[in-house]
């Protein structure tokens, strides 16, 4: 048995970062830049129009003649020597010879001729070359989440690709003989499936995709076999059947794959049978059937894990403070993880709660952490957790 802080270290000590990988840039939304990124180009590349008008140079003449028109996407040059104009639209590139865009509202038009009423500063409503960015500047830093965005972004370069993190195969297999699937009627002595959907839409949330859910039973050579097909897959994360009863094949089939255990059971409720290890590259985790010992070390274990080897970040448990609206006692020496919520800095843990039901995860918003040093915890005592997917 270990502390917490000894599993979470454990955990840091051996999320690798994945290998980079090219990814079309229309792909790569939520994956993590795996270096710097430089401005191949200026924005704006030409001198640029702000505002539909008139182009001139500046100071000449009160009176124009417009000999041409600029629009977007236009290249035509202008001889504008002595009281030329040229119409102009927004986003159009400046002739060379022009300096100054005069706003249509602002002149007076006769046939060809303009006559400027009010004349603005010299250089006004045109965008110089590189007055966003300079070719050769630094645009996105290594290590920047794909948002949105900064794809928008990065595609007004011209950018079609980008060098990622690449995100893991994740392999989830699901224990247990007394499991049904939803549509069918109960058994007697039967559960319905819960953990696959769940660890399969916690991760989906925070863009993670699973390869494969494996179901099965209470067996031990349906485990080793299933063991050994998932560890073809970055991460394995496998439900239920890791404590120490008869039927309980996850131990012994993890052996069996000669998978490296690095820890086994963690001084911390729920999720005291938690397990982890590792074969090659793969990582595993054996994680406790109840569903909210399972969420827990989701969300404690597995996605810190998880951003780590895709983002290159630190690992860390994301931990915020809030004031406790309640009370809380544990005289268990273990590490504590209670659903909970938190709104304008209180936090309330949910009274009722089992390591054996979602009820209070499915309401809750935080997951409160207490150390396991910390015996009694009062009304305003400050008190960490971490955000859950429903904040
Ligand atoms: N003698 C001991 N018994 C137990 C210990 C222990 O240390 N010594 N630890 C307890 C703790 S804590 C937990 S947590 C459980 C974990 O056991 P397993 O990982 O072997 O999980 P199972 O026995 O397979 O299932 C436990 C419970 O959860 C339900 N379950 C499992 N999988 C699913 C699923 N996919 N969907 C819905 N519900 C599921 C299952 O039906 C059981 O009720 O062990 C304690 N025992
Ligand atoms: O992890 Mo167990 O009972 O603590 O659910």
């Amino acid at each position: 048995m270990v502390s917490f802080n000894a599993a979470f270290t454990h955990i840091k000590l051996h999320a690798e970062d994945l290998s980079p990988i090219n990814l079309r840039l229309e792909s790569s939304l939520g994956y993590y830049l795996a270096e710097d990124v430089y401005a191949p180009i200026s924005i704006p590349s030409f001198r640029q129009s702000a505002m539909d008008g008139y182009a001139i140079k500046y100071g000449q003449a009160e009176v124009y003649e417009v000999v041409g028109e600029s629009k977007a996407g236009d290249f035509q040059e202008y001889e504008l020597a002595g009281n030329r104009a040229v119409r102009i639209l927004t986003g159009a590139r400046v002739p060379d010879l022009a300096d100054t865009v005069v706003i249509q509202e602002n002149i007076h038009k006769t046939g060809s001729e303009i006559r400027i009423q009010h004349m603005p500063k010299p250089f006004a409503n045109v965008r110089c070359i590189g007055e966003q960015v300079k070719a050769g500047e630094l645009i996105a830093r290594k290590g920047t989440k794909i948002q949105a965005m900064l794809l928008g972004f990065l595609a007004g370069f011209g950018i079609e690709e980008v060098l990622v993190i690449n995100k893991p195969k994740i392999a989830v297999i699901v224990t247990g003989n007394e499991l049904q699937a939803a549509g069918t009627s109960l058994r007697p002595g039967g559960v319905y499936e819960t953990n696959g959907i769940t660890i399969k839409t916690i991760l989906a949330e925070q863009g993670f995709q699973v390869e494969r859910v494996d179901y099965v039973k209470d067996e031990k050579s349906a485990t080793v076999l299933s063991i050994k097909k998932a560890l073809e897959a970055d991460v394995v994360l496998i439900s239920g059947g890791i404590s120490a009863g008869d039927y309980d094949f996850v131990k012994a089939g993890l052996e069996e794959n000669v998978v490296e255990e690095i820890f086994y059971q963690v001084n911390q409720k729920p999720a005291r049978p938690l397990w982890f290890g590792k074969k090659g590259k793969t990582l595993v985790f054996g994680l406790p059937g109840n569903p909210a010992a399972m969420a827990t070390c989701m969300q404690v274990y597995v996605l810190p894990l998880l951003r780590k080897i895709t983002s290159g970040a630190e690992i860390s448990l994301n931990l915020k403070r809030g004031i406790l609206d309640g009370e809380l006692r544990n005289p268990s020496g273990k590490a504590l993880f209670l659903a909970a919520n938190h709104h304008n800095g209180l936090v309330k843990v949910f009274e009722k709660q089992a390591c054996n039901v979602l009820g209070a995860f499915a309401q809750g918003n935080a997951l409160v952490f207490v150390d396991e040093s910390v015996s009694m915890l009062a009304y305003g005592d400050p008190v960490k957790y971490i955000p859950i997917s429903n904040s």
